[in-house]
């Protein structure tokens, strides 16, 4: 019985979020906040037998979930292994079918915006593997739906992984001991693209930037699908505030547009002001790698652009009194922060300047949760998708 597993990191946006939608640049990294992902492809014989089924096991809200095979092949009309190696976008036929597969569960009114990424799963799972018996367990570090990427983090991971189990994609090594192993470029592309597929169907129509970062990892520049890696020798330092109001980044986004269509020109301006913003923010981000410029101007300069950002996701409507809260809590330390996603409430990031103490980290940090809010601490920049096969001790002992 094959098992394999994949894991994909959430991210942070330093610039650019919505407008990236309407074609301006952003900038975006990954962070070590991960959704883990593994696979147990169950003998084909099970479901000859009538037995097999697909599973679903959601760690993080504590769901599991099973469809018969038969009752996928009838309501997909697909063949057991019929399935596809080149991604394709689900037609508005089989989200309709998928849809109806849902209603035959009984999700908690409390948690139904899981469906979207039920959705995105048995989108993925059939269209890689067909309707083959096999169990799925995801579990995660990152918060739901407030802005740090699980949607893509989980489309990512779910794609590496199933592509595994379908021979389509594999590690190269590299794992240092975590049993993590990397992908190469040509199978993390082919990753990518199926992800973006699966962030379709939750976002409705996101940019490709937050599955991008989650399958290369690093801090990237983004533009109308274009990547450039952005090399920093200094590291980046964020302080991550979750408010922990929920919020959903599919009705963010539409709302964004919308207002582009009632104001066109005046939203056209602000999308035009933040590609500036990302792009000169990108290239303060690479000039430090050469020393050219001090590491307190550079935060300097970075602090600015965020704030000034801040200021432009205002005008697009994103913002939430709740992130208004953080914005006021942090400016009393003299610390700028701008709203991280799609915003509405989910995170705030906070520059950590390098010559911050950690006494007056505590103390903002003190701050912020007496509001009842929740602070990470996170390191930017780092991996991308890697793939665990074999044992998969590497799966926290969690596996299928
Ligand atoms: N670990 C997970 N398990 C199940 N569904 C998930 C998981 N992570 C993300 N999702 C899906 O992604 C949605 C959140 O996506 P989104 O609104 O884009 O917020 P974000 O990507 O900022 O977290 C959830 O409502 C759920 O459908
Ligand atoms: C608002 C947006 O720029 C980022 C959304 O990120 P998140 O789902 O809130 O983590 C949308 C997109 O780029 O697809
Ligand atoms: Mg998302």
């Amino acid at each position: 019985m094959e098992v394999c597993a994949a894991r994909a990191p959430g991210k942070i946006i330093l610039a650019g979020e919505h407008a990236v939608v309407h074609g301006s640049a952003a900038v975006a990294a990954a962070i070590d906040l991960y959704t883990r992902c593994s696979l147990r492809l169950l003998p084909l014989a099970d479901d000859e037998a009538g037995a097999g089924a697909v599973e679903l096991d959601l760690r993080d809200p504590g769901l599991t979930f099973s469809w018969p095979c038969a009752r996928l092949r009838e309501a997909l009309l697909m063949e057991a292994a019929a399935g596809a190696r080149e991604p394709r976008p689900c037609s508005p036929d089989r989200l309709a079918a998928i849809a109806g597969l849902l209603e035959e569960h009984e999700i908690p009114e409390a948690k139904i915006w899981l469906s979207a990424g039920l959705s995105a799963f048995l989108f993925l799972y059939t269209s890689i593997l067909g309707c083959r018996p096999g169990k799925v367990t995801v579990s995660s570090d990152l918060p739901m739906g407030s802005g740090l990427g699980s949607s893509a983090a989980f489309c990512v991971s779910m794609s590496g992984a199933l592509l595994t189990a379908a021979g389509v994609v594999a590690a190269v090594g590299g794992g240092e001991g975590t049993g993590w192993e990397s992908v190469g470029k040509v199978d993390l592309e082919m990753v990518n693209r199926w992800a973006f597929q699966g962030e379709k169907i939750i976002h409705g129509k996101p940019s490709g930037i937050d599955n991008a970062v989650s399958t290369f990892g690093s801090m990237i520049k983004f533009k109308e699908g274009e990547l450039t890696n952005l090399k920093s020798s200094n590291p980046v330092k964020m302080l991550i505030t979750d408010t922990r109001v929920g919020r959903n980044t599919k009705a963010l986004v539409a709302g964004v547009s919308e207002r582009a269509s009632r104001h066109p020109d005046a939203m056209a301006s602000v999308f035009h002001a933040v590609n500036s913003i990302s792009e000169e923010l990108s290239s303060i981000v690479e000039l430090a790698a050469n020393d050219e410029i001090a590491v307190t101007s550079k935060e300097e300069k970075l602090a600015e652009f965020m704030e000034m950002n801040q200021g432009l996701l205002q005008c697009m409507g994103v913002s939430h009194s709740s992130i208004e809260t953080v914005l006021r809590t942090t400016l009393k330390f003299n610390l700028v922060s701008k709203l991280t996603g799609a915003g509405g409430g989910g995170c705030v990031l906070t520059l950590i300047p390098t010559l911050l103490s950690n006494l007056v980290l505590e103390k903002v940090i003190a701050e912020l949760e007496s509001h009842g809010f929740r602070c990470f601490r996170v390191e930017v920049g780092g991996q991308g998708l890697q793939l665990c096969q074999g044992d998969c001790s590497c799966f926290n002992g969690d596996v299928v």
